[in-house]
């Protein structure tokens, strides 16, 4: 039997207000898979992942999680996803592993083997040895995988990760994709990430969506989308070539710079 498709939206449509945030996005993820959503501050991926984790309302019939409506099936969808948003969510006064039990525990994670599954999760996150440390001695690369970590003790057949490496140094950014991969070869996960990294989504998304003012503009691997401009074309190149504009942060609005800084300064002042 074919498996499930583990993430279709069809059509989604989300407005604030007057506002349309995302504008008739079509999407379907393949099982295992690491899809990237790929676009400038503003170009709607935060909205998007949100009203598949169920944080926003999606109109029934236009998001589906392995096969549940998520309109209609809120907390077995909620039980199927990890989710690690932008905003930080470990608390930085209780150790790495106090802040994982708690998951385990929000998450209903059978009494019987709750410890072993935090130590497991702990370890493959590479934070056994730092586990019973307080977070606020972490570095920023050590609460990204302790995040990770949280996300993944109640086992998702879907992760979903909201600019995971934004603020982080390469070094830790490579620390936390190994991770990501490791753990999704071991279990199948299919994994859900935004970014406007393209450098980040050419290394390590199986496949993106470009979106643009809450439209998707392409769609494929990194390759074929790349290899329709030439050679030596990056994806920056192919995100020009379909919006007119740009996806590095460097060179985006001073808006979304700023918004940047301000995210990764929001972490370190509640971390430090
Ligand atoms: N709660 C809200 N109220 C009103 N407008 C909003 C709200 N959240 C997002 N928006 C607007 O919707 C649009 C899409 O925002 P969204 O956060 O989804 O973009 P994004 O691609 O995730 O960008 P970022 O990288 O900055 O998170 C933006 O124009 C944003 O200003």
């Amino acid at each position: 039997m074919a498996e499930v498709t583990p993430v279709v939206t069809r059509g989604l449509r989300y407005a604030f207000g007057d506002h349309v945030a995302v504008d008739g996005l079509d999407l379907a993820l393949a099982p295992g898979e690491v899809f990237g959503l790929l676009g400038p501050n503003g170009a709607g991926k935060t909205t998007t992942i949100r009203v598949i984790t169920t944080l926003l309302p999606a109109p029934p019939g236009t998001v589906e999680v392995a096969g549940l409506d998520v309109a209609r099936h809120q907390r077995q969808v909620r039980r199927l996803l990890g989710y690690v948003p932008q905003q930080l969510s470990a608390d930085a006064s209780l150790t790495g592993r106090e802040n994982v039990a708690l998951f385990a525990r929000l998450f209903d994670v059978p009494r019987r083997g709750r410890a072993d599954a935090v130590a497991g999760v702990l370890a493959a996150m590479g934070l056994t040895e730092a586990a019973d440390r307080t977070v606020s001695t972490f570095s920023g690369g050590m609460v990204r995988r302790l995040e990770l970590a949280q996300a993944l003790v109640s086992a998702p057949r879907v992760l979903v990760l909201d600019e995971p490496t934004v603020g982080l140094d390469p070094v830790a950014r490579a620390g936390v994709w190994d991770r990501i991969h490791e753990v999704r070869a071991e279990t199948g996960m299919t994994v859900l990430v935004t970014t406007h990294a393209m450098e980040e989504a050419e290394l390590h998304c199986d496949r993106v969506a470009l979106l643009h003012r809450g439209r998707k503009r392409a769609e494929g691997t990194p390759a074929e989308l790349t290899a329709a401009l030439g050679a030596e074309a990056t994806l920056d190149d192919v995100f020009r070539h379909h919006t007119g504009d740009t996806l590095t942060p460097g060179s985006a609005t001073e808006e979304g710079t700023l918004r940047d800084v301000r995210a990764a300064r929001r972490t370190a002042r509640r971390v430090g």
